[in-house]
């Protein structure tokens, strides 16, 4: 049993009222998991405040409250600390509690608004082909030692997250790779955590509903780099705009890849394909089986994260070569019928939409069409969606507007704002099709011989969230089904 003054290492404390000697069975954020002999620790949160829960969790038997003000009546026997910060404190009591994980592996970071998921996963596989026992910390899975844990968010909750890292380093794990959103550092989840490195991918329009300007949004995911000790590196994306201020104060050792400038590693494309790139890496000519050139960005941060970690560049490469993206990532299927080509893509934001369109319109060989079926997600960034709407049609010869997940929104209120301020040439290229099904038959009896289908912005999901509800749905699958029929 852990003793409170143990997992109060390093947390910034105000006072303490009651015994600092008292054990600790768990720790909680969410009162309504507390059981008897449990840490609660009060969180100001975005939609309510974890101090008004502090008597719900004392009620269940909580015998420590963490908190950033005392509440009015003190019960005898619970002890209550009072502390400058309690969702920085929740991230390093949940460390301290679980055996401070992050010091007993090499734990890498990736942050940036695109590519977050595919360079963790190629990481993770990387360092499996290298021989490692790997975790990995994702929006698609999380995976201990090749056991899914199925994933809730990008960046889990600080109790959830070192509960997830302890597991891994009980198991063995010797290098984690996870991914790290700007609401995780916002919120501290990351606090306490010891990064071995950090990547930054690329940083463009998201999330502005909840960091409201770009400016935060960029303050957000810069306060991840500069929270890293000095015997970690931080390695950037040299062509993106944003690239150097991320590591503008970090004490880590500052690496940059690049495919346009003078770099430390160095990438140059030259091929690319629907069977795969050809770049070189550092002066040496490589074929990988991703596509595109956000691909070429992301297999040069995974080289550079994997080198930094002291592989051998030769090995590094040569399993990179052979390794597939995430699932959901620029996935694809070819009609027997007509080969018509459709690809399943998490694109979810205007940049993702931009790249994955014009990565399909240097793959075309002749005219084929291109016909897209995009939607954006409910009770997130509103400002996107008019923006979604424009790249799509600009990019695209024919576009069917859908649903995503809707959440608790209105799906025809989604789509008026994604059809809001169309130019006109846009508009003659666009209809609206709520019933994501649906939208996809009809894309597909659109088609004609090698045309080719981006089903954008759901990528891996197996559900559709509607009104809280998430009914099964799975792009892959429904594209699968209409090219059958198409075939009979
Ligand atoms: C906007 C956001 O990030 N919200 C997260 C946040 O919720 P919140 O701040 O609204 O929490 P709250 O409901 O106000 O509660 C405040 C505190 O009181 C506690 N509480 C609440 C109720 C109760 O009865 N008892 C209790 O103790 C809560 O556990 C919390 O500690 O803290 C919760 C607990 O950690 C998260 O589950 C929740 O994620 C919600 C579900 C969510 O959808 N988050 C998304 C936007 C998100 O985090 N996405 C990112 C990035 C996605 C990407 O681009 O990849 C991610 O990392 O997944
Ligand atoms: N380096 C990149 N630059 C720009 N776009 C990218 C890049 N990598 C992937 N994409 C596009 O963005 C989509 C999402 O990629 P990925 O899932 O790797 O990003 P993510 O950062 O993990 O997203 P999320 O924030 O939802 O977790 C892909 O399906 C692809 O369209
Ligand atoms: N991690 C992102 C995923 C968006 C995926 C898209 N399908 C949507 O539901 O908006 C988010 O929570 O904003
Ligand atoms: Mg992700």
């Amino acid at each position: 049993m852990k003793v409170l003054a143990d997992i109060l290492y390093t947390v910034r404390l105000r006072a303490v009222n009651g015994d600092s000697n008292a054990p600790v069975s768990s720790v909680q954020i969410d009162s309504r998991k507390v059981e008897a002999g449990a840490l609660f620790v009060a969180v100001k949160g975005t939609a309510s405040d974890g101090h008004a829960f502090i008597p719900k969790a004392v009620g269940l038997g909580a015998t420590a409250i963490v908190c950033e003000t005392l509440p009015s009546e003190l019960k005898e026997g619970v002890t209550y600390v009072q502390v400058e910060d309690s969702a920085e404190a929740a991230g390093i009591i949940a460390h301290n509690f679980y055996g401070q994980p992050s010091g007993r592996m090499k734990l890498v970071g990736v942050t940036g608004t695109n590519g977050k998921t595919t360079i963790a996963t190629l990481l993770y596989k990387l360092f499996n082909g290298l021989g490692y026992t790997c975790g990995l910390v994702s929006t698609v899975e999380n995976v201990i030692d090749g056991e899914v844990i199925p994933s809730t968010h990008t960046t889990p909750d600080a109790v959830s997250l070192n509960a997830l890292l302890g597991l891994m380093a009980d198991r063995g794990c010797t290098h984690v790779f996870m991914e790290v959103s700007s609401h995780a550092v916002h919120q501290r989840r990351i606090a306490g955590l010891h990064f071995a490195g950090a990547l930054f991918s690329n940083i463009t329009h998201d999330h502005l509903d909840y960091h409201k300007t770009f400016d935060e949004y960029i303050k957000a995911k810069k306060a991840f780099f500069d929270g890293l000790s000095a015997d970690a590196f931080a390695i950037t994306n040299a062509d993106d705009k944003r690239g150097a201020v991320m590591l503008q104060n970090t004490a880590a050792n500052k690496l940059s890849y690049s495919l346009r400038t003078v770099a430390d590693f160095k990438g140059k494309i030259l091929e690319n394909a629907l069977t795969g790139l050809v770049m070189t890496v550092n002066e040496q000519e490589v074929h990988f089986r991703l596509i595109g050139e956000f691909n070429a960005y992301n297999l040069l941060a995974v080289y550079g994260a994997a080198v930094s970690l002291g592989e051998d560049k030769q090995e590094v490469l040569q399993v990179l070569s052979n390794l597939t993206g995430a699932e959901g990532r620029f996935d694809y299927l070819v009609s027997a019928k007509g080969r018509v080509l459709g690809i399943v893509d998490y694109a979810h934001t205007p940049d993702a939409l931009v790249n994955v369109l014009s990565t399909i319109k240097k793959l075309r060989k002749g005219h084929e069409q291109i016909i897209t079926v995009v939607g954006c997600g409910g009770d997130r960034d509103k400002t996107k969606r008019p923006i979604m709407g424009e790249v799509a049609c600009t990019h695209s010869d024919k576009v069917i507007f859908t649903s995503d997940n809707p959440r608790s929104e209105d799906p025809l209120q989604i789509l008026a704002d994604m059809e809001e301020g169309l130019s006109s040439a846009a508009r003659r290229k666009f209809v609206s099709i709520p019933d994501r099904k649906q939208a996809i038959k009809t894309a597909v009896s659109m088609a004609g011989p090698e045309d080719i289908l981006l089903i954008a912005g759901k990528g891996h999901e197996k559900y559709q969230d509607v009104k809280g509800v998430k009914q099964h749905f799975d792009d892959k699958e429904v594209l699968q089904e209409m090219f059958e029929l198409l075939d009979k």
